[in-house]
């Protein structure tokens, strides 16, 4: 039997995205893990939180695999996936995949973990008649601090996953949940069509000029007027430098958040290349009363710069997305390139985060980030889709099947 990789759970941002990665990985390319000092990095002793469970949990079931040590608070795993390739049957029949928490983690984050494996899993199937359209529910929480939000991901994340190459996703958000105000539980479900065949490289260099800007605001109903204000004052005052030479396109929603301490504002720019930038702010500092209108200049000062930084550094991505496209690089058939942007004409640094991908990345896949964005992707599935030729061939299609597929039962 294989010997287990051993990760290291403090390296680099030493959290969850580190295990979220290794699991994903590990699960789809059937290859053991050991992951120590899980979370190592992170106040409150770390270890496995219940998101991280979920996570781990689901990619279990789904490849079959042998897990040791896991559970609440956990320091070390060791998770043996026993089959790769796993979108079981109860799954393609229309069913959908219920993944179910009972605290506000992240839905996003369990959809990072699960979403790679979902995409991908499927490749090579020699089942012709085997159903490609997937839904997802996931439920936990759509608006969670430190976590991509349910709205960056129906408006940066999909449309640049869609812009890769990856088949439309689409997002219902049944209801919300949150981390601030009293916590409480939403859920979403996600549509996706798994891929047939390896993810082609891809090319994000070229950023484009921003066309649109759309402002998406959570917040208490009687604060509505006044973020408006704000905004138009904003967008007025910093026109130039977010739209430059091209005539402002702006537009502005607005949702109630039915709580006095839920603050929420996404602003994302749309460029005439099809790229997506976004910032945003759950706040997460008291609100006191009387002090509603500093709060809102505050959030909206806070996430107007922090996109105008982006939009800045003229890369085509913001700092989140590109943590998120490490995997799809690491998995695309042949060298995917994503510019990342400069600043002082110095390229700039990946995250913390996206360093911590590349390096559980190289550990699985062995497959390397250079220092312009570039990987050489290990075109995930290409082996997978000969095999599973090879046996149609053969007049071996029972065997074929067991081989590509976990029964999700
Ligand atoms: N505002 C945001 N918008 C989009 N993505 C975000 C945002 N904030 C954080 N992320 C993403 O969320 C992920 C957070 O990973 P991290 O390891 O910190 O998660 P975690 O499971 O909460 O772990 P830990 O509790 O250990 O910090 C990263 O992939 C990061 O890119």
């Amino acid at each position: 039997m294989a010997i287990p990789i051993h990760l290291e759970g403090t390296t680099l941002e030493g959290g969850g995205q580190l295990l979220r990665l290794a699991t994903c990985l590990s699960a789809l390319t059937s290859t053991p893990i050991n992951i120590t000092n899980i979370r190592g990095k992170r106040s409150g002793g770390g270890g496995l939180k219940a998101q991280h469970l979920t996570c781990v949990q689901w990619l279990g079931n789904a490849s079959h695999a042998r897990i040791s040590g896991v559970g609440l608070k956990s320091k070390e795993i060791t998770f043996t996936p026993q089959s790769s390739i796993a979108i079981g049957s109860e799954w393609r029949n229309g069913g959908d995949i219920r993944i179910k928490q009972n605290t506000p983690g992240s839905v996003n984050l369990v959809l990072q973990a699960v979403l790679p494996y979902l995409l991908f899993a499927n490749i090579g199937s020699a089942d012709a008649e085997m159903e490609e359209k997937i839904r997802v529910k996931i439920t936990g929480g759509t608006n969670v601090s430190n976590s991509p939000s349910c709205d960056y991901i129906e408006q940066v994340l999909a449309p640049m996953l869609s812009l890769i190459g990856i088949p439309p996703i689409e997002i219902q958000i049944h209801s919300r949940g949150w981390s601030q105000g009293d916590a409480s539980l939403g859920s979403v479900t996600y549509s996706m069509t798994s891929l047939r065949k390896p993810l082609p490289a891809f090319q994000l260099c070229e950023r484009g000029h921003v066309k649109s800007i759309r402002a998406t605001i959570i917040a208490p109903k009687d604060a509505e007027q006044r973020f408006r204000d704000e905004l138009d004052v904003m967008f007025e005052r910093r026109e130039e430098r977010m739209f430059r030479s091209t005539q402002s396109d702006v537009q502005i929603t607005f949702e109630d958040s039915m709580h006095g301490k839920r603050f929420y504002l996404l602003l994302v720019a749309t460029t005439t290349t099809g790229v997506r930038l976004g910032r945003d702010w759950l706040y997460d500092h008291g609100v006191r009363v009387g002090k509603i209108d500093s709060t809102i200049s505050n959030i909206v000062r806070k996430v107007s710069s922090d996109l105008i930084e982006e939009l800045d550094h003229e890369g085509c991505v913001d700092e989140y997305m590109r943590d998120q496209l490490v995997v799809f690089q690491a998995l695309a058939s042949g060298k995917s390139t994503v510019y990342g942007g400069k600043r002082k004409e110095a390229l700039l640094e990946p995250s913390l985060h996206a360093k911590t991908a590349h390096w559980v990345a190289k550990e699985l896949i062995d497959v390397h980030f250079d220092d312009d964005g570039g990987c050489e992707g290990v075109g995930f599935g290409a082996d997978q889709q000969h095999n599973a030729a090879e046996s149609v061939a053969d007049g071996k299609i029972a065997e074929g099947l067991k081989q590509l597929h976990v029964d999700g039962n």
